[in-house]
């Protein structure tokens, strides 16, 4: 660039000091205002850059004023034959931390508030009318103290309205042909590699593969060689991303990444994301494995190895009948485990589970404590406090969600009667309502498994009132609920639930409770987020009342 090294002194009332970085059409400085002393960064152009981006940049920034994690913008103008704009001083990247640390990846907990952070300023932004357009590592950026836990997005040079500013309708959808806006590594597979219009489900798209990235040896499979230099480079990288199915590309993470990734990608064109939602789950990801729930984003990380050793096995749909997938569930050995926040847990994984063929890979496993299935190391209250950096430990007397699905699960176990049941399948949707997310995890199957064995066990409890036929959707059709590919449309979700609640209020005996338990998980695990909704609350009261009916 024909500027290089010939930045000026002064710029407005700024005096230059070092510089920052570099970007794609300019450079930004730490500058002085010579009267205020205020330091601020200088994003400077030249004013007849080809590619004008402060001059985009600036009329964005008013759009954006006032809002967490948005940068306030000083000052701007020209400065002889320099464009500049004066904007908050900030701290180091996501990019620059990504360099610099000594793990392959990083630690669960960290990508947990990145995600809250980042969804949150996309929440902002689209709320706006702006589309950011460029969701990277490096447009992510620590504030400095005392806003050092706040992410900050900058660099809107390719961001858009997305509500026209005169009409506020959304701007339509267009097949013609485009010139690609946005990074090789995490642009959404629809705009980078089919040319679509970007909307608001191509920057969550971008936040979900920025988050794979982070938490994958290597990062992702396509950014791997490095920025393509040829033609031919980028559209060998076009494939492998087009190419790479969510369930590939999350393997080995927790379920909640996966859903995410495939939520943003079934998102139509206009569509909302449901940013709270995620918000919420990577929230109840982060407490759910013994971190704080808070988003603030600390760094280095203060605890990377997690205090809770919950592993989030995904109900993968290839997993065969549900009755199946509950009963293994049901059976895990729960002891010392590496959380699957990472993919290096993977080999840990195999390595724990009982080996079939006596090989093992990876690591050698840490001694660990007798396994048993009635052991499950989860955070305690003591072990909150007793942890000097968990900054939100339960309360007192207060288990985690985990923790007091897995009790009831084990209740359910050595429940008696069916007034039992219907005591702990109360408590089981309190349980679930009460937390701020409903996801159904692993410790929710648990309790589906535990009450379906109870229920189907004929010598446990009481006969049924009357024989009745076996229903003809019976549990081991809807069991495969999961494995039909495509996810359970809302709809779809809401009419069966439903119908199993009004179902559930006339079953007979404990038998077809027990297939409609099996129906009910099946719903959920093939719905979107596998969580309980209102109508699934709806089932769990009915058969709460069913259950006390037949006692
Ligand atoms: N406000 C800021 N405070 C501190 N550092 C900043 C600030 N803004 C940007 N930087 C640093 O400068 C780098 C480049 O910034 P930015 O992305 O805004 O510039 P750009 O010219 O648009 O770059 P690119 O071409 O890479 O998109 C950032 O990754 C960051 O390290």
């Amino acid at each position: 660039m024909a500027h290089q090294n010939k930045y000026p002194r002064y710029v407005g009332n700024y005096e230059l000091h070092q510089k920052l970085g570099a970007g794609f059409s300019g450079a930004i400085f730490c500058a002085r205002h010579i009267h205020t002393n205020q330091w601020v960064a200088l994003k400077l152009q030249p004013i007849n850059e080809s590619c004008p981006t402060n001059r985009y940049e600036r009329s964005f920034y008013p759009a954006l004023q006032g809002g967490e994690g948005m940068p306030t913008l000083w000052a701007s103008g020209h400065h002889g034959t320099w464009d500049y704009l004066a904007i908050d001083l900030l701290g180091s990247s996501l990019d620059s931390l990504h360099r610099s640390k000594t793990t392959d990846v990083w630690d669960l907990r960290s990508v947990c508030c990145v995600a809250q952070q980042v969804i949150a300023r996309l929440q902002f932004m689209h709320a706006r009318g702006l589309l950011h357009r460029d969701i990277q590592l490096g447009n992510c950026v620590l504030g400095l103290p005392p806003n050092n836990t706040t992410i900050y997005m900058i660099d809107f040079g390719f961001s858009k309205f997305y509500i026209d500013q005169h009409t506020k309708r959304h701007i339509p959808d267009s097949k013609a042909p485009r010139d690609f806006i946005g990074n090789y590594w995490f642009s959404s597979v629809r705009v980078h590699c089919r040319g679509s219009v970007p909307s608001r489900r191509d920057d969550m798209e971008a936040v979900a593969l920025m988050l794979v990235h982070m938490l994958t040896p290597g990062g992702l499979s396509w950014t791997r060689n490095g920025v393509p230099k040829t033609d031919e480079a980028h559209n060998r990288l076009m494939y492998e991303k087009r190419n790479a199915t969510p369930e590939e590309i999350c393997r080995g993470l927790p379920p909640v990444f996966e859903e995410f990734l495939r939520s943003c990608r079934r998102l139509q064109f206009a569509e909302r994301p449901d940013y709270e939602r995620w918000i919420e789950e990577f929230a109840t990801l982060a407490e759910d494995n013994g971190f704080p729930s808070s988003p603030d984003f600390i760094w280095p990380p203060p605890n990377p190895e997690p205090t809770v050793r919950v592993q989030t096995a995904p109900l993968r749909k290839d997993s065969g009948e549900l009755e199946g997938v509950l009963n293994g569930l049901a059976n895990m050995q729960l002891g010392e485990r590496q959380v699957l926040g990472v993919r290096d847990n993977l080999v840990n994984r195999d390595t724990n589970a009982a080996p079939k063929d006596g090989k093992k890979g990876g690591k050698p496993p840490k001694p660990s404590p007798p396994k048993s299935k009635e052991v499950i190391n989860l955070i305690s209250d003591d072990e909150g406090s007793r942890d000097e950096n968990a900054r939100a430990a339960p309360a007192a007397g207060r288990l985690t969600k985990a923790a007091r699905l897995a009790q009831i699960a084990r209740e359910v176990a050595a429940a008696t009667d069916n007034v039992a049941l219907a005591r702990l399948v109360r408590d089981f949707a309190r349980t679930m309502e009460e937390n701020r997310s409903r996801m159904l995890t692993k410790e929710g199957f648990a309790v589906l498994d535990a009450l379906h064995k109870q229920l189907a066990d004929p010598s446990v409890f009481a006969g049924p009132i009357r024989t009745a036929r076996p229903r003809a959707s019976g549990a081991s059709e809807a069991s495969q609920g999961g494995d039909g590919g495509a996810r359970e449309t809302r709809q779809g979700k809401m009419n069966k639930l439903w119908r199993l609640g009004q179902d559930v209020r006339r079953a007979a005996g404990n038998e077809q409770l027990a297939a409609l338990v099996v129906e009910f998980g099946a719903v959920i695990n093939g719905s979107s987020g596998r969580t309980v909704t209102k109508d699934g609350f709806g089932f769990l009261a009915g058969l709460a009342g069913r259950l006390d009916a037949l006692a």
